[in-house]
């Protein structure tokens, strides 16, 4: 990666010290004061540190990265899209390496820091540890610009001498202090120690591969759509482009650097989607044919129901209990100019169902993602072991509602993107048998791959059929 021209260090500005507020009390512990602005440039690593650290701590209360992010910025509408980058380029590796900041910070710190500190330095340990081969920042600029963050904010000016002298600590003694916190199995793995056993438990074999892949960068995986272009004329476009990539699946196409989708080419006529090479496995095994009524039951943001749509002239109804989350499958139809029926409803119930069976349902319900955290990586950190077992519950009372509304002689296909038995194949089975329902060939499990000629995230596919 090389090192990140937008962003001005020169002459970092300095602002005044906010005044502290008497409620720093540690008794008091009062809410972060997240509407505060800083005076810091937003074209400095320190404002983009502050942004990240606010991020990361939202997280640590429940709320999600992309909508924590989300937030500040609707807080900071002077944030510029490069200061937009840098906070979010922090925050996800923060996230990538929070188990092992959260046990050197520990380890170094004097007392149990305020939220907001402990989220900053986690941020600026993410980036004095990032794995790239050429560092993102260097490692005083990062110092220096962490203190002039933490001195920036009431909830972090009181900390600014610890913050300064627990990464001054760092630099000094990095490899033995990196060696001791690495025999912590959450620092070494930077995952929940019930997800490390769930893991283990599930893929005794390859659970390290599993969770070292969780913890790399993400593949811009796009599909191309069949109604406008090939594969390999699409591949040309790219290499007139300048743009290297390589083909992974049926449409599937790999950039190999990654940019923002305005600068795909034909992106916004709709020539290709972003979409994950095993996520598009989904529409070819549903095989679907022209005039076919297809239900996609869980279907926002709309991948793969527009990839069935690209794939065959079906009446498609596409369902998902969050309305906010529907409103952007019918923005990528639109994009893509396809058509569906669209309907905010959950699908364990039939209060929206006009009784007409259909021949193809997909089933992509809600599960714990934990095949997706190379995309998503706060979700390790957002889950409970709990959750998994509500899900499932969950679940599997949509496949068995589903059911009901499926044509004799009609395909089911059941997706997660979940790395769990409970989720995956146990639900399968169960259903199975609960359902008398006859299971055709599909791929099961899809562990987490990467590599040439393959990239995909870690999904499950069953597919079932009605007897005629
Ligand atoms: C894995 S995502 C679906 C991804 C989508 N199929 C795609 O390819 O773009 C699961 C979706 O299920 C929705 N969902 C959650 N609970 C639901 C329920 N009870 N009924 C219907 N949809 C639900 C969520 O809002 C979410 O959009």
């Amino acid at each position: 990666m090389n090192k990140r021209p937008t962003l001005s260090l020169k002459s970092p500005a300095k602002p005044a010290a906010p005044k502290l507020r008497a409620s720093h009390a540690r008794e008091l512990k009062p809410a972060l004061q997240t509407h505060f602005q800083t005076g810091l440039k937003a074209d400095s690593l320190a404002y983009s540190l502050i942004g990240a650290a606010n991020a990361l701590a939202q997280v640590r209360t429940g709320t999600n990265l992309p909508q924590a992010l989300a937030q500040v910025w609707a807080r900071q509408p002077d944030t510029t899209p490069q200061a937009r980058g840098a906070m979010q380029d922090i925050a996800y590796r923060a996230m990538r390496q929070l188990g092992q900041s959260e046990a050197l910070v520990t380890l170094m710190a004097p007392k149990a820091p305020e939220a907001l500190v402990s989220s900053l330095l986690s941020c600026a340990m993410a980036l004095l540890t990032a794995p790239d081969e050429v560092k993102p920042y260097e490692d005083f600029t990062i110092v220096d610009q962490t203190v002039t963050a933490a001195e920036s904010h009431p909830d972090t000016a009181r900390a600014k001498g610890m913050v300064n002298a627990v990464l001054r600590r760092f630099l000094r003694e990095r490899q033995a202090l990196l060696g001791t916190v690495q025999l912590q199995p959450v620092a070494k793995w930077n995952y929940p120690q019930w997800w490390i056993d769930a893991a283990k438990t599930a893929w005794p074999d390859s659970w390290q591969a599993i969770l070292a892949s969780g913890n790399s960068a993400p593949p811009l995986t796009l599909r191309v759509n069949a109604r406008k272009t090939t594969v390999d004329a699409y591949l040309a476009t790219l290499a007139d482009a300048g743009m290297a990539a390589t083909r992974i699946g049926p449409y599937a196409v790999r950039l190999e650097k990654p940019v923002g989708v305005a600068l795909i080419p034909g992106f916004a006529d709709g020539l290709v989607s972003v979409q994950d090479a095993g996520a598009q496995l989904a529409a070819p095994l549903l095989d679907v044919q022209d005039g076919m009524r297809v239900l996609d039951a869980c279907a926002a943001p709309g991948g793969k129901t527009c990839h069935i749509l690209e794939l065959a002239d079906a009446h498609v109804t596409a369902l998902d209990a969050d309305a906010k989350r529907l409103a952007r499958v019918g923005e990528n139809l639109k994009r893509l100019q396809l058509q569906a029926t669209l309907k905010p409803a959950e699908a364990q119930t039939s209060g929206w169902w006009d009784g007409q069976p259909f021949d193809r349902i997909l089933a992509d319900v809600p599960c714990t993602a934990s095949g997706i955290v190379r995309r998503h990586p706060d979700i390790r950190w957002l889950r409970r072991k709990a959750d998994t077992l509500q899900l499932a519950t969950l679940s599997g009372k949509i496949l068995d509602n589903l059911w009901q509304m499926l044509a004799p002689g009609g395909k089911l296909l059941f997706v997660t993107c979940s790395l769990w038995p409970q989720e995956s194949e146990a639900q399968a089975a169960a259903f199975a048998v609960r359902n008398q329902a006859v299971r055709l060939d599909a791929p099961g499990q899809l562990l987490p791959a990467g590599g040439p000629g393959q990239d995909h995230d870690g999904l499950f596919y069953a597919l079932f059929q009605k007897n005629a």
